[in-house]
């Protein structure tokens, strides 16, 4: 029986494991390969997702689910947002009673709209307290290099919260606690969408003037966006906010920057989502979002653009979306 099962052996997952691992945790991955498991259990690797890492000789990896599950105290999920849905239908009745279940996730379903501790209370039909999501500025390779960093776990139950952020912490890794899931949730969606913007502008060739303007206003857009849906306004300026604005904004790792700059380069996005080998969230969280915006009535300048450029209605080089075309000027 492990202290911590995690599901989906992507970059992040298979950091998220090492993580726990490292923490002293008895963690097993699930990875639905199973060449992938083989390689991890047996080589110690994960050569697809972390190449040049060793992972920890504590970690055990399997591509049985079932087995994988079974009496784990903590399940922590980690594969596409879009996928999430159908693997708790599948095998969700295998997570132990009373296991907390933490969302590792950056997306919103589409269709529902849903934030992923959503989509999990609604599969599971599970109480919201069980749930928690952990956000922060974590690119998975840096991490898994043991490169400091931290990360906060939230829960709307400070003994859930509490019991995840013991867990998932070492000495490179630190997880603060806060209740603010909406904020928390959101914070890590809307900051994969900024990046589409910033990697865009890149791709074209602007500047850092232009690249800081638009991650400025993009912690203005992503606040007021985030406030609108009942997140706390304090959530915005920390690790889950701010925080990963900037590290997912100024990394050539980060996947939706990478998908922007592609953008920028003029590839289309039907091309774009060809040459990417892994998921940038951003780009299938867009039209979600775009709905959530407008149901509330919140004004998103760059979400607009960013879609505008995906959907090949306004050339990369056009995209300003700081350029306010109202005749009075406005209060930042
Ligand atoms: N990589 C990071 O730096 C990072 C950091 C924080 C959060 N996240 C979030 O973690 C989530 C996972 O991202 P990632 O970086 O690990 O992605 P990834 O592309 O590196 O890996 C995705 C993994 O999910 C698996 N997968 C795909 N479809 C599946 C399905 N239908 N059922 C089960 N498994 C499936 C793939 O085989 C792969 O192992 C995303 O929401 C992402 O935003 C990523
Ligand atoms: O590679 P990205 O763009 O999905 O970003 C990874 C993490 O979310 C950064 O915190």
């Amino acid at each position: 029986m492990a202290d911590a099962v995690v599901l989906g052996a992507g970059s992040w997952g298979t950091t998220f494991a090492k993580v726990l691992a490292d923490g002293g945790a008895e963690t097993v991955l699930w990875a639905r390969r199973p060449e992938a498991a083989r390689e991890i259990d047996e080589a110690r690797r994960n050569t697809r997702y972390l190449p040049g890492i060793t992972l920890p000789a504590a970690l055990r990896a399997t591509s049985d689910i079932r087995a994988a599950l079974a009496g784990a105290s903590q399940v922590y999920l980690a594969v596409p947002s879009q996928q999430l849905r159908q693997l708790l239908r599948e095998h969700g009745e295998a997570i132990a009673p009373e296991a907390p279940i933490v969302s590792l996730m950056k997306g919103v379903e589409a269709g529902s709209r849903l934030r992923m501790s959503e989509v999990i209370a609604q599969e599971l039909r599970v109480d919201a307290g069980r749930i928690a999501a952990v956000s922060g500025p974590n690119l998975a390779l840096e991490i898994a290099q043991q490169q400091p960093t931290a990360a906060v776990v939230s829960s709307t139950s400070a003994e859930t919260a509490r019991a995840v952020a013991k867990r998932a912490r070492n000495d490179y890794f630190h997880s603060f606690i806060n209740a603010d899931v909406i904020g928390t949730e959101f914070g890590g969606v809307l900051k994969n969408l900024v990046a589409l913007a910033i990697g865009i502008v890149d791709g074209v060739g602007y500047g850092e003037n232009t690249k800081a303007s638009i991650i400025t206003r993009g912690l203005a857009e992503v606040t007021d966006f985030a406030v609108a849906h009942g997140a706390e306004r304090e959530t915005m300026r920390g690790l889950a906010g701010l925080g990963d604005l900037i590290a997912t904004c100024g990394s050539p790792l980060s996947r939706n920057f990478t998908a922007g700059r592609l953008l920028g380069m003029g590839y289309s996005r039907t091309d774009v989502i060809a040459r990417m080998e892994q998921v940038a969230e951003g780009l299938a969280s867009v039209d979600p979002v775009a709905e959530l915006a407008a149901a509330k009535g919140v004004r998103m300048p760059i979400l607009e653009q960013v879609r505008l450029v995906l959907d090949g209605g306004m050339d990369p080089r056009d995209i300003a979306p700081h350029l306010t075309t109202d005749d009075e000027p406005i209060e930042e």
